[in-house]
């Protein structure tokens, strides 16, 4: 009797600790509705939060009959309908806001993204403010500063739990470089250093499989303007949707991996970061080995070559205003 008292506590501690609630704001969007069904397909999401000022209780509806375990709801657009979303939240993706047309840069999208991610920012400050905040919504070099801000000032700020996401840059320099080599992607893991937006995405190809690569202007170009190619593509109605969604769910589901205590998981994303401070660059994306905490460790860049040191000259003048431009606007803009 005490014995199997004993195992089902052990059990049930088990499995409370894996109980993982993922919310999206901005979940009815191009991106949010295949992230969100994604997160649905994986196992260890148990409950989905989906938010957004239009529509989220119809994706909820549909992708909660997909024949997974977990529990999904739409929340209404409402202050307590996002907060209620929010609560109990272990990670929060957040790809609300408006993409780019063709011609815009992501700094464009600054003036209508910036007080969208302020006020989400702010409500994850108030309801789950020790949760993980993964921004997707551009430009990702200065929205991750906005989020610090809004944290900071609402006395919340944990530099280990925030994240720009940038998975997508290593998920297209690894299928760029398997395209020429003629390789398995799966088996192509290209360092990508910086930002996210054209010269300030760094791809290290003199650290991959082909260190010959790092010569190859026209590749490190697509690897730097990969949405521009989206864009162009998708000729006004938005920009990467599908191979966001994915890298997405890769990120989700490797701080997951890595809260549920899988040791050595490592991914490129943009932190609150210690190797560009004393040059003034508060933020960078580096890989970053993560755990329970969040960030577990920022490794180094490495070794690089003079064409990346170059490449990285032109990144730290773009992203130190891109941050500034972030910081500012909340100290100016502080909201209501
Ligand atoms: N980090 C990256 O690598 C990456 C990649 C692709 C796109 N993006 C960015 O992601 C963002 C979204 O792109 P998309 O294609 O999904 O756009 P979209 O217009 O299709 O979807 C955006 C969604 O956000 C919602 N929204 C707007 N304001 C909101 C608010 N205050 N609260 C909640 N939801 C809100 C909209 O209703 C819409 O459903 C854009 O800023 C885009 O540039 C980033
Ligand atoms: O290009 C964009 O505007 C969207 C995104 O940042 C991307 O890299 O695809």
């Amino acid at each position: 009797m005490f014995m199997a008292s004993r195992i089902q506590t052990r059990a049930f501690s088990a499995s409370a600790r894996n109980l993982s609630k993922v919310a999206v704001l901005g979940a009815a969007g191009g991106i949010g509705q295949p992230l969100s069904l994604l997160l649905k397909l994986n196992p260890r999401v148990t409950e989905l939060a989906l938010y957004d000022i239009r529509g989220a209780p119809g994706v909820a509806a549909d992708v909660s009959h997909v024949n997974t375990k977990s529990t999904v709801k739409g929340y209404e657009p409402t202050p307590s309908g996002l907060a209620n979303a929010l609560k109990g939240a272990e990670i929060v993706l957040i790809p609300a806001g408006v993409p780019r047309k063709p011609g815009m840069s992501r700094d464009d999208l600054f003036n209508t993204n910036a007080s969208i991610v302020r006020d989400l920012a702010k409500a994850c400050a108030d309801s789950c403010p020790e949760a993980n905040i993964l921004v997707i919504s551009n430009p990702v070099n200065s929205t991750v500063p906005i989020c610090a801000e809004v944290f900071k000032s609402k006395g919340v700020y944990n530099p280990k739990r925030l994240f720009g996401v940038t998975t997508l840059d290593v998920v297209r320099a690894s299928r760029f470089v398997s395209e020429i080599k003629k390789t398995d992607p799966a088996n192509e893991n290209v360092t990508v250093v910086g930002g996210h937006s054209g010269v300030t995405i760094v791809p290290l190809f003199s650290q991959s499989n082909h260190p010959d690569l790092s010569s190859n202007a026209e590749l490190i170009h697509r690897v730097q303007f990969g949405g521009d190619e989206v864009v162009k593509a998708k000729d006004g109605a938005g920009s990467a949707t599908l191979s966001m969604a994915m890298a997405g769910a890769r990120m989700a589901e490797s701080l997951l991996r890595a809260s549920q205590g899988e040791k050595g998981v490592i991914e490129p994303t943009f932190v609150d970061s210690p190797l560009y401070k004393d040059q003034g660059i508060d933020f960078f994306s580096s890989k970053v080995e993560l755990g329970p905490s969040g960030v577990e460790k920022i490794l180094p860049v490495g070794k690089v070559d003079a064409v990346e040191e170059k490449l990285l000259e032109a990144c730290f003048a773009d992203l130190k205003k891109n941050i500034a431009k972030g910081v500012a606007f909340v100290k100016e803009n502080p909201g209501n």
